[in-house]
């Protein structure tokens, strides 16, 4: 399958992709690659261009200009080779709401044109967790498990690439925490995943690397796992002693404009060592916590450049710039 030698392990490069529709450029562009194995967020506001660049990526919108791979195999070039191993849920998807999860995933094999067979049925719904519910009519079925079906959907054939636009949509938490633990356990069978969002807080635990895009464009893009520090909100009685002690320790450390609060940077082994020093030293701690308003902040100032206030909710941006 592969045409070329992939560098750096791109299963998915994005190269200079702009598209165009009448005046508006729906994507302005756009370089980005995803890595094997990662889980790539891609996040943007409404009308960010997220969906017309996963089209392209599936082939099913040509890009005005640049080019756009899959194992290095150009996508418009030779669609059916570079999808070979792509599953995908892109649009709302539709089933047929008088036959059950099972006789739905087989119909759809059966399109198809493949053999149906019934323990890889059964394999795919009890992976996301509908084999309770395999033999219900989808009419009956909740959006969460609907949201699953389309996921075993988009299974079926065991993809080494997962593209999901918007997969969160509309699930009630304890529905997207089960999600994203399926998301992770692909990730952990060696599935690599992009997934669109317009909520930072839906694909940021999830996330090994986001890409955020804005008006057509990338406006940056964070690693997230990979990097190994973790940042810890510090709050003192004593400012001053605190940022001394600080000092003396190998932690970098900033103050940020929250009632006198200091924000560290340490590694996650380091944390608890962090904090034993502190109280050791005599320092008198009103509050330690994981500090996360970092990269929210950054994501603000992206899609929004006038927005530093890190108190928007996030869902609250969702249509600025759009
Ligand atoms: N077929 C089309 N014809 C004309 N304009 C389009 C078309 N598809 C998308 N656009 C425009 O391109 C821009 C990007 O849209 P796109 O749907 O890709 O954004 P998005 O980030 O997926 O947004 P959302 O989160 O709302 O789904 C928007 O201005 C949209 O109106």
């Amino acid at each position: 399958m592969e045409a070329m030698d992939v560098m750096d392990d791109a299963v998915i490069q994005f190269d200079h992709v702009t598209k165009q529709y009448g005046k508006v450029k729906a994507v302005d562009d756009l370089s980005f690659e995803v890595r094997r194995g990662e889980i790539c967020g891609f996040l943007g506001p409404n009308g960010a261009g997220k969906t017309t660049s996963l089209r392209m990526l599936l082939g099913l919108v040509r890009p005005t200009t640049g080019r756009i791979r899959i194992h290095g195999i150009d996508v418009n070039e030779d669609t059916s080779s570079a999808l070979a191993g792509v599953g995908a849920i892109i649009e709302e998807s539709h089933f047929y709401p008088y036959l059950t999860g099972e006789q739905n995933l087989r119909q759809v094999l059966r399109l198809r044109g493949l053999s149906t067979s019934t323990e890889v049925i059964g394999a795919r719904l009890a992976e996301v967790g509908l084999r309770e519910v395999a033999n219900r009519r989808v009419k009956g079925y909740s959006l969460g498990m609907r949201q699953r079906l389309a996921l075993a959907l988009a299974m079926l054939q065991e993809p080494d690439i997962l593209v999901l636009d918007e997969p969160m949509n509309g699930l009630d938490p304890a529905a997207m925490r089960e999600f994203r633990l399926h998301l992770q356990r692909l990730q952990q069978s060696g599935v690599t995943i992009l997934l669109s969002s317009h909520i930072l807080s839906e694909v940021e635990q999830l996330a090994t690397r986001m890409v955020f895009i804005n008006h057509g464009r990338a406006v940056g893009m964070e690693e997230t796992h990979h990097d190994r520090s973790v940042e810890v909100l510090v709050r003192a009685r004593d400012e001053a002693a605190l940022m001394t002690h600080l000092a003396n320790l190998e932690h970098a450390a900033r103050r940020i404009s929250d009632g006198g609060a200091v924000v560290a940077l340490a590694h996650p082994n380091d944390v608890s060592g962090l904090i034993r020093t502190l109280v050791e030293a005599q320092v008198d701690l009103l509050e330690v916590r994981p500090y996360r308003e970092n990269l929210e902040a950054q994501y603000l100032a992206r899609i929004n450049n006038e927005s530093q206030d890190t108190n928007i909710a996030m869902e609250g941006t969702a249509h600025v710039g759009s």
